[in-house]
């Protein structure tokens, strides 16, 4: 008899908080917030596998793994979440690496690894703040391609960390951060300028006026997709419709079909993101798990295709 699981998908934007959006909006999404937290807090995880996106503030194109266990993680405090230590739960991510590596999936360990909103808003959101159950942190690059692992596998990731967790007492909460469609001003080695291709290449702190210009320019991005210009890449509601039912529904053969283009052209470059989601579903069941809550809206002055999926073996 395993411990209990629960999946979690929520993706995250910093603009949350920072681009005004209309009440309503507002209201229905820290509504659907409130429900992950709650049912959360009721399924009282004892562990937490948090899979999650880096944005050029721990990880660089000198080196970059397609996936990184952290077995320490500081927050870097970018945009409005919080900075300092993660409550990680050292033992069991060496354990997790270990088994990762006996079982032929090759993965890198960080002993200090530097995360960004990509992990933190989630335990913002759900805990209030870094002061959380203790978390294996697992990121995944979703900005640097070739180095971009394909859907098949992140699901495979996830099913072997299930067949770790398997062997554990812990009532386990996996969390997916990020996606669905969207793209956001994240620079790529395409870009024209030096000294961008520079900032995303080699690991520097950036200066405060560093940080401040990259939020008011994301943050102009999210006003600029709202009054629909043209350059922005648009949301795709449809395709992560779809994204969320194959996973509610375990479709996940399916789901590992699309092509890898499809997912950049249809939802955009950062929808390489939404690949948390599948890490940790994929650490479930395909069935039988009951749902208690699929939420969704395209908020364009967030850059967020937002959607939020809470399910837990029966
Ligand atoms: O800081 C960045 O480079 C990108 C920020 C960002 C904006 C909107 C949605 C996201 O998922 C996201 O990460
Ligand atoms: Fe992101």
């Amino acid at each position: 008899m395993t411990a209990p699981r629960a999946f979690l998908g929520m993706s995250h934007s910093p603009l949350l908080g920072l681009n005004p959006i209309s009440a309503e909006v507002e209201q229905s999404l820290n509504a659907a917030v409130a429900q992950a937290r709650q049912q959360v807090l009721a399924f009282d995880p004892e562990l937490i596998v948090l899979v999650g996106p880096d944005h050029y503030n721990g990880f660089f194109n000198e080196l970059m793994p397609p996936f990184c266990i952290g077995s320490a993680a500081t927050s870097v405090g970018d945009y409005l979440t919080p900075p300092g230590e993660l409550n990680v739960a050292t033992d069991a991510a060496l354990a997790l690496a270990t088994r990762l590596m006996d079982d032929d999936f090759d993965i890198a360990l960080s002993r200090r690894m530097q995360v960004d909103h990509g992990f933190s808003q989630a335990l913002q959101f759900l805990w209030g703040g870094l002061d959380t159950p203790p978390v294996v942190p697992i990121f995944l690059n979703a900005v640097a391609q070739p180095g971009i692992a394909r859907l098949r596998r992140c699901r495979q990731l996830g099913q072997a960390i299930g067949h770790f967790l398997d062997g554990l007492p812990q009532r386990t909460l996996l969390i997916g951060s990020g996606g669905l469609s969207h793209e956001p001003p994240v620079p790529t080695l395409a870009h024209p300028d030096p000294a961008i291709r520079e900032r995303i290449t080699i690991k520097r702190e950036p200066t405060q006026a560093e940080r401040a210009a990259k939020t008011q320019r994301v943050m102009d991005a999210g006003m600029a997709l709202a009054a629909g210009d043209s350059s922005m890449k648009p949301l795709n509601p449809d395709w992560d419709k779809r994204y969320m039912d194959a996973l509610e529904h375990g479709q996940l053969d399916a789901l590992v079909q699309w092509t890898e283009d499809s997912i950049e052209q249809e939802a955009g470059l950062s929808a390489h993101e939404s690949k948390t989601w599948l890490v940790a579903r994929a650490a479930l069941p395909q069935a039988p798990l009951r749902c208690t809550l699929h939420h969704y809206q395209a908020v364009p002055e967030l850059i967020a295709g937002y959607g939020v999926l809470f399910m837990q073996t029966a």
